[in-house]
């Protein structure tokens, strides 16, 4: 009779003697060097690719804006930073001038002033963008506001304010970089959209709305100008410890002011520039960066629309009833 811990110390024995004496063993380790190797190259491809590239990014002064200007200009990329603020934009300037925490040759950031709301503003803000470093290699739409409320309760000029900010801003700028990156058969079009691009939740009509337009514009642009050489990303984030619920706008045009609970739970947005940084570099055409629970809801509205449907009417119930209590 043989004790089972000496069947266990056998069958051991011979899973061992299987692996050395067939060539897996090797087979396995050569793959791993393999993989080691494959993401090593891809690394350092995305590095070359983002040192010295002239890096535009609109709202540069606050959030995920703010912490994607830290590490672009940490990977050694030529930024023009943009926003309404001025005074925010030169701190920031500022700081990173200031900050030698890193090995690549870094460049002295530019800034240019404008409210992405504004078409005119935007088209005098793209020849002042495209004369700071002589061209724009990656631009990356990131402004952007929220809003909270009822569909019945909203203006529609709030409609439109979010639509114009988050929508016609960012689609107004890129067309307008867009030929000298089509001249120069080069450039790179980044936009960050939401799991709200893909998801409509209660109470973010408009903001849903605009992210889902983005989403469908740059979808399209990705596939007009691949035969240019010209890249486009859609980066889909969750919640991100931000000021976006503070900034966001209300059914009646006021400012919400408070900080949710899911906002100040969510991600870092030092986390999430670094991956925005990691998905830029590898030329990424579509990202989503959210926990599980957001990542299952845009597969349950493909998947099972009605079931999602059903979850958020009765997310839509819960929060009219707390709301009223
Ligand atoms: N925080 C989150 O949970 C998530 C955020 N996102 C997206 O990330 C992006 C950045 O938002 P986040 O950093 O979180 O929020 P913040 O409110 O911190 O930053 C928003 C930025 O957009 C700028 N902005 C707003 N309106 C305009 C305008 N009319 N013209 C020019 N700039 C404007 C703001 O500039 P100013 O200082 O002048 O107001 C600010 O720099 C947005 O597109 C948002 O939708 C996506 C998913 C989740
Ligand atoms: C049987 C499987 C169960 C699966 C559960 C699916 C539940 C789906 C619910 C998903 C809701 C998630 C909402 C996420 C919203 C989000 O992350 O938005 C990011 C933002 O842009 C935040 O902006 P806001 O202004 O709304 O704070």
């Amino acid at each position: 009779m043989v004790s089972p811990a000496t069947r266990r110390s056998l069958l051991r024995v011979r899973a061992m003697d299987f692996l050395t004496s067939t060539a897996i063993l090797p087979l396995l380790f050569g793959c791993l060097g393999i993989f080691g190797l494959f993401r090593l190259l891809q690394w350092m491809r995305a590095r070359a690719y983002l040192r010295g590239a002239v890096v535009v990014i609109t709202g540069a002064t606050s959030g995920l804006g703010r912490e994607c200007a830290k590490v672009f200009h940490a990977a050694g990329a030529k930024l023009v930073l943009c926003g309404r603020n001025v005074e925010a934009l030169e701190e920031l300037t500022k700081e990173l001038s200031a900050s030698h925490a890193t090995k690549v040759q870094t460049h002295k950031p530019h800034t240019v002033t404008f409210d992405l709301t504004d078409p005119g503003a935007v088209a005098t803000a793209a020849a002042e963008i495209t004369r700071c470093f002589g061209h724009v290699d990656i631009l990356i739409n990131n402004a952007g506001i929220s809003y909270r409320g009822a569909v019945q309760d909203t203006t529609l000029d709030v409609d439109k304010r979010v639509m114009e900010t988050n929508y016609f801003g960012p689609v107004a700028l890129t067309k307008a970089l867009l030929p000298g990156m089509l001249r120069r058969r080069q450039g790179h079009v980044v936009a960050i959209s939401s799991v709200q691009g893909r998801i409509g939740i209660p109470f973010r009509s408009a903001y849903a709305a605009s992210k889902h337009a983005t989403q469908a514009f740059f979808d399209c642009l990705r596939a007009e100008v691949e035969q240019d050489e010209i890249e486009v990303t859609v980066i889909s984030p969750g919640y991100i410890h931000t000021n976006l619920s503070v900034n966001a706008v209300t059914a009646d045009g006021s400012r919400y002011g408070a900080m949710d609970q899911n906002t100040a739970q969510g991600r870092s947005p030092a986390e999430v520039a670094r991956a925005v940084l990691a998905a830029v570099g590898r030329k990424q055409k579509d990202v989503v960066l959210a926990d599980l629970q957001p990542s299952l809801g845009i597969y349950l509205r493909t998947l099972a629309p009605g079931l999602f449907f059903r979850l958020m009417a009765s997310r839509a119930r819960k929060e009219r009833k707390a709301k009223d209590s």
